[in-house]
């Protein structure tokens, strides 16, 4: 009697949670934009906050917009998978999104500042944690500057959290460099994270 060969046994996609991160101005929404704009089909994880919206942000697709005490709410109600005081806003995501996302059997996709990622380390530590870095000092500061969304104050304290968040770059899984004028080059090497990860012989099996 032949034995069976269990071929279809041997590649079984999991969902995966994916984590960009990086500092202010490293370019996570922009790299984030920019995997919408592929086939790539994934849950794009809108983080709720209490800050006022900027011009042009959209609630429900940039941020869920949430008043202090609403926010206040989801946290004493438990609601929250992570939260996080970012630059004196709160921002967090809300548990039962990420889990029918999950279900939906679609890659999950956040991101988060590098404190946030490392709570998500924590509670699921088989999620994938990208770290998003500018290639120099110079683009960076230009590309902050550029987006002219931060007072000097603000901007200040972006910079000085930023250095510290460099050191622990290393915590992360991956390290992917979104060069100036290059966005397209670090979307792509994240695709290419995502499809090697889809291939791993042990699956990253994520439990919320
Ligand atoms: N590769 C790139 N080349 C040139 N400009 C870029 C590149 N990537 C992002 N930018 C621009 O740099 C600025 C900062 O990018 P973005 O807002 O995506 O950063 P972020 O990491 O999400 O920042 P924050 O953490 O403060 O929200 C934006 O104006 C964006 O358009
Ligand atoms: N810990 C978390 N950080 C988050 C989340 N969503 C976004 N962020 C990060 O906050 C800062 C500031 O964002 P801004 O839009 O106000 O400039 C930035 O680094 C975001 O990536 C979250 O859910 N948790």
């Amino acid at each position: 009697m032949e034995e069976t060969v269990h071929l279809r046994n041997l590649h079984q996609p999991q969902p995966l949670l994916v984590v960009i991160s990086g500092p202010s101005g490293a370019g996570k929404d922009a790299v984030v934009k920019a995997l919408k704009q592929t086939n790539y089909s994934f849950h794009f994880v809108v983080t709720t906050t209490d800050r006022e919206p900027r011009p042009g942000e959209v609630h429900g697709v940039d941020y869920y917009f949430v008043s202090t005490q609403e926010f206040e709410r989801m946290i004493a109600a438990d609601e929250l998978l992570e939260y996080s005081t970012v630059y004196n806003q709160f921002k967090g995501i809300h548990k039962s999104q990420v889990r029918d996302a999950l279900a939906s059997g679609k890659d999950v996709i956040m991101r988060l500042d590098v404190q946030g990622a490392e709570k998500v380390r924590k509670m699921c530590p088989d999620a994938v944690l990208i770290f998003l870095a500018p290639e120099s000092e110079e683009a960076w500061l230009l590309r902050l500057h550029t987006r002219n969304t931060e007072t000097d104050e603000a901007f200040q304290v972006r910079f000085e959290t930023a250095k510290k968040e460099l050191e622990d770059a290393k915590k992360f899984d991956y390290v992917v460099i979104n060069a100036h004028n290059q966005l397209d080059d670090a979307a792509q090497t994240i695709l290419s994270i995502i499809e090697a990860e889809h291939h791993r012989t042990t699956p990253r099996r994520i439990q919320l």
